[in-house]
């Protein structure tokens, strides 16, 4: 089901203050940013190997990255695996009872169509599944 590690989303206050860390020190490929309005949150993408980060920036008092900041700080927010038919794959998921956030895809950033996994049903770790666009 699970084709790759499509991204590491991490939770950030500032995605101004946030990007040169990892484009200047660390070196990685920026990619651009984005708004994805239906998550209340800004995105930064910077790639390393086939995988990237997704620096998360919320827009919103109310956005789930916002909460997660309030309540833990910065740092990682979820893991996102690449599916190559995320209804099937989520499909597969209910069938073996895993509790789902969303049982139907979102959209993610740059055309991607995305899916959470409950923290609970995963032992603590936010899980995205991530169909890319051009699938
Ligand atoms: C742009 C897009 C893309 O890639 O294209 C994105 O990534 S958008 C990325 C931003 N969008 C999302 O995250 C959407 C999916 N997330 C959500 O729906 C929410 O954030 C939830 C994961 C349901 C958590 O919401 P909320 O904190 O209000 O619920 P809750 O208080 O019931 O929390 C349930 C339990 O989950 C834990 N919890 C909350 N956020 C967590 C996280 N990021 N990683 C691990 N655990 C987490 C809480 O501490 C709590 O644990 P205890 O029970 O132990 O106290
Ligand atoms: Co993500």
């Amino acid at each position: 089901m699970t084709k790759k590690i499509n991204h590491i989303g991490i939770a950030v206050k500032s995605l101004e203050a946030s990007i040169p860390f990892y484009r200047d020190t660390l070196g990685m490929a920026y990619e651009g940013s984005e708004e994805v309005a239906e998550q209340k949150v800004k995105v930064a993408f910077l790639a390393v190997g086939e995988s990237r980060i997704e620096l998360l920036e919320p827009t919103a008092e109310d956005s789930p990255v916002a909460k997660f900041i309030e309540k833990n700080g910065e740092g990682i927010h979820h893991i996102a695996y690449q599916v190559d038919d995320i209804e099937t794959a989520l499909a597969e998921l209910q069938q073996q009872e895993v509790r789902l956030i969303d049982k139907v895809p979102r959209r993610g950033a740059h055309g991607t169509r995305i899916a959470f996994l409950h923290p609970r049903a995963t032992g603590g770790v936010l899980t995205e599944l991530c169909q890319a666009a051009d699938h």
